[in-house]
C-alpha cells in the first residue's frame, strides 16, 4: 500500500477518493470502474437467494477509515454504518495514535465452543465421569461429522462438561452441559459446530441417559479473544481548553465511571461497537453472534461493565486497552457472496481470520478513544452534530448542492434541527 496518495482524503471529490485508492494500490481499475459506474450493489439476484421472501436490498453507506498503523501495518479500514462522524472520529483517533506508534494487538487461538445440553439425566456424577473417559471417541465422532475441516487443520480438540444446577425457587431442574472446542480454521464456524454437535448427540444420550435437548454453537466465544492496546504521550492530547495531562486524566476518570456504573458503561461500550459493528457488517460477518458475544463479556464479572480500560503509565502517557471475543470468519456465510464484503476485503488486503480480529479490535478502541476524548473536552455534539447537519438537510428535503449549502448553514445556526432545516431550504 501507498499511502501518500490518501492525505486529506475525505477533501476529495468522490471520482478523486476511488482515484486515489488505486494508486495507493488498494483497488485494481476495473473494481475502481465499477464502483464510478454501477456500484458494488447486492442485486437481486443475490439478494433472492441469500434469504426468504426477499423484495429489496436495504443499503448502508461503505466508507473507509484512514491512519490506522495495526502491528506496524498500515491500513485502510471500510466500514458500513448509517451514523455520521463515526468514520472522522476513527480516523482522527486512528491518526493521534499512529504518530505515537499505533495499535499493539494479541490474538489467542481461535477455539469455537459447540454445546450439547442434556436434559433428564437421572445421575450426574456417574454421566460425567462417563463422558470425560469416552472424551476422544467423542471427539473423533465430531470429526467424522465435519471431516473437511480436519482436513484443514482444525477440529474438535477438546471437550469439557458443566453441570448446571436446579434453581427450586424458579422451578428450573438441573442440565448438564457438553462442551466441545472446536478449530474452525478461517471460518466463524457456526454450521461447522452446529452440524458436530447434532452428530454426538446420539452418542451422548446412549452414554448418559439424559436426552439431547439443545445441540448448537455458543456465541459466547470465550476462547476467540483479540486485544489492542496503545500508548499516546499526553501532549499529543492537547486542545483549545485543555493540557495534554488534564484530557489525559479526564479520559482515565471517564473510564473508572464506565467501569462502575453500568448505565455509563453501556454507552461507553456503544460507542465501541460504533467501530467493531461497522467492520463486522462491512466484512460480511454475523454482526448478531458478535455483539451478543460481546455483550455477554462485558457482564462476565456479574456486573456490565467498560470494555475498555484507559491508565496513565509510569512516563505519564495514557495507555489504552481493549480485549473482544471475536468469532469472525474469512470464508463462509455470505462472506464470499456479497460483493461490498469482497470489495473490503481487497481493501483490508485479504486478512487471514487472525489479521481481521486485530483490525476490529483496535477499530474498537480507536473509537471509543475519540468518542471519551470529544466527551471530555468540547462535548459530543461540535463534532457530531456538524457531521449529522448533512443528513438533517437531506430529511429536510435537500437535494444535490442544496445538502452542503443547508448543512453549512445550519452548523452556523443557533438551533440545528429539522425545523431550521426546513426553513432554509424553503428560503433557498
Ligand atoms: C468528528 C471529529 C473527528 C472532528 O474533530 P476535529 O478536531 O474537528 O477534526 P480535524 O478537522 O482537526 O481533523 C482531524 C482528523 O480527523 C479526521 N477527520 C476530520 N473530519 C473528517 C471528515 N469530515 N471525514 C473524515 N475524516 C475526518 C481526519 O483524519 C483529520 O485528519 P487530517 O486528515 O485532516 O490530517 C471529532 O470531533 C470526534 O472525534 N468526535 C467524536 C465523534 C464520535 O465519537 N462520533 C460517534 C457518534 S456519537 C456515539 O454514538 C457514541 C458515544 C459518544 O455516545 C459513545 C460514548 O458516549 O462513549
Ligand atoms: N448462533 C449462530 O451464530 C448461528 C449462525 N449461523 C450462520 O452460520 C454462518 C457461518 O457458519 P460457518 O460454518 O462459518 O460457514 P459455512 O457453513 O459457510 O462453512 C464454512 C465453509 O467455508 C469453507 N472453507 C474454505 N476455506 C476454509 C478455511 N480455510 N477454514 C475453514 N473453512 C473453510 C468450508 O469448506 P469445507 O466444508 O470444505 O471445509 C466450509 O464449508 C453464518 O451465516 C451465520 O450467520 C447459523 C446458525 C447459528
Amino acid at each position: 500500500m501507498n499511502t501518500e496518495y490518501l492525505a486529506k482524503f475525505y477533501k476529495k471529490t468522490y471520482t478523486e477518493k476511488i482515484d486515489a485508492l488505486v494508486k495507493a494500490e488498494l483497488l485494481t481499475e476495473l473494481q475502481a470502474d465499477n464502483l464510478k459506474n454501477e456500484g458494488v450493489d447486492l442485486g437481486q439476484d443475490i439478494g433472492e437467494h441469500m434469504i426468504e421472501n426477499y423484495i429489496e436490498n436495504y443499503s448502508l453507506p461503505l466508507g473507509v477509515a484512514m491512519n490506522f498503523l495495526i502491528d506496524n501495518q498500515e491500513t485502510v479500514v471500510p466500514m458500513a454504518i448509517e451514523e455520521p462522524s463515526v468514520i472522522a472520529a476513527a480516523s482522527f483517533a486512528a491518526k493521534i495514535i499512529g504518530s505515537a506508534g499505533g495499535f499493539t494487538t494479541v490474538v489467542s487461538e481461535r477455539m469455537m465452543i459447540g454445546q450439547v445440553t442434556l436434559k433428564d439425566v437421572a445421575d450426574p456424577s456417574t454421566a460425567i465421569k462417563k463422558i470425560k473417559n469416552s472424551r476422544q471417541e467423542i471427539l473423533d465422532r465430531a470429526n467424522e461429522a465435519h471431516p473437511s475441516i480436519v482436513k484443514r487443520g482444525g477440529g474438535a480438540k477438546d471437550l469439557s462438561v458443566r453441570l448446571l444446577e436446579s434453581d427450586t425457587s424458579e422451578n428450573i431442574p438441573s442440565f448438564l452441559v457438553v462442551h466441545l472446542h472446536i478449530d474452525t480454521q478461517e471460518a466463524m464456524g457456526a454450521n461447522i459446530v452446529n452440524t458436530m454437535m447434532e452428530g454426538i448427540a446420539p452418542y451422548i444420550e446412549e452414554l448418559t441417559g439424559g436426552t439431547a435437548l439443545l445441540r448448537i454453537l455458543s456465541n459466547y466465544a470465550t476462547e476467540c479473544i483479540a486485544t489492542a492496546t496503545c500508548t499516546i504521550p499526553s501532549y499529543k492530547l492537547k486542545t483549545t481548553n485543555f493540557s495534554g495531562e488534564e484530557v489525559r486524566d479526564r479520559i482515565v476518570e471517564a473510564a473508572q465511571v464506565a467501569w462502575v456504573d453500568p448505565y455509563r458503561a453501556v454507552t461507553h461500550n456503544k460507542g465501541i461497537m460504533n467501530g467493531v459493528d461497522a467492520v463486522v457488517v462491512a466484512s460480511g460477518n454475523d454482526w448478531r453472534a458478535i455483539e451478543a458475544g460481546i455483550h455477554a463479556y462485558a457482564a462476565r464479572s456479574g456486573q456490565y461493565r467498560a470494555l475498555s480500560k484507559w491508565h496513565t503509565n509510569e512516563k505519564g502517557d495514557l495507555v489504552g486497552t481493549l480485549t473482544l471475543p471475536l468469532p469472525i470468519g474469512t470464508v463462509g456465510g455470505s462472506i464470499s457472496i456479497h460483493p461490498a464484503a469482497k470489495l473490503s476485503r481487497t481493501l483490508l488486503q485479504e486478512p487471514d481470520a487472525k489479521r481481521l480480529e486485530s483490525i476490529l479490535v483496535s477499530v474498537g478502541l480507536a473509537q471509543n478513544f475519540a468518542a471519551i476524548r470529544a466527551l471530555v473536552t468540547d462535548g459530543i455534539q461540535k463534532g457530531h452534530m456538524g457531521l449529522h447537519a448533512r443528513s438533517l438537510a437531506i430529511s429536510a428535503g435537500a437535494k444535490g448542492a442544496q445538502v452542503e449549502k443547508i448543512a453549512e448553514a445550519l452548523k452556523k445556526a443557533p438551533h440545528m434541527n429539522l425545523q431550521t432545516a426546513k426553513d432554509y431550504l424553503s428560503k433557498l
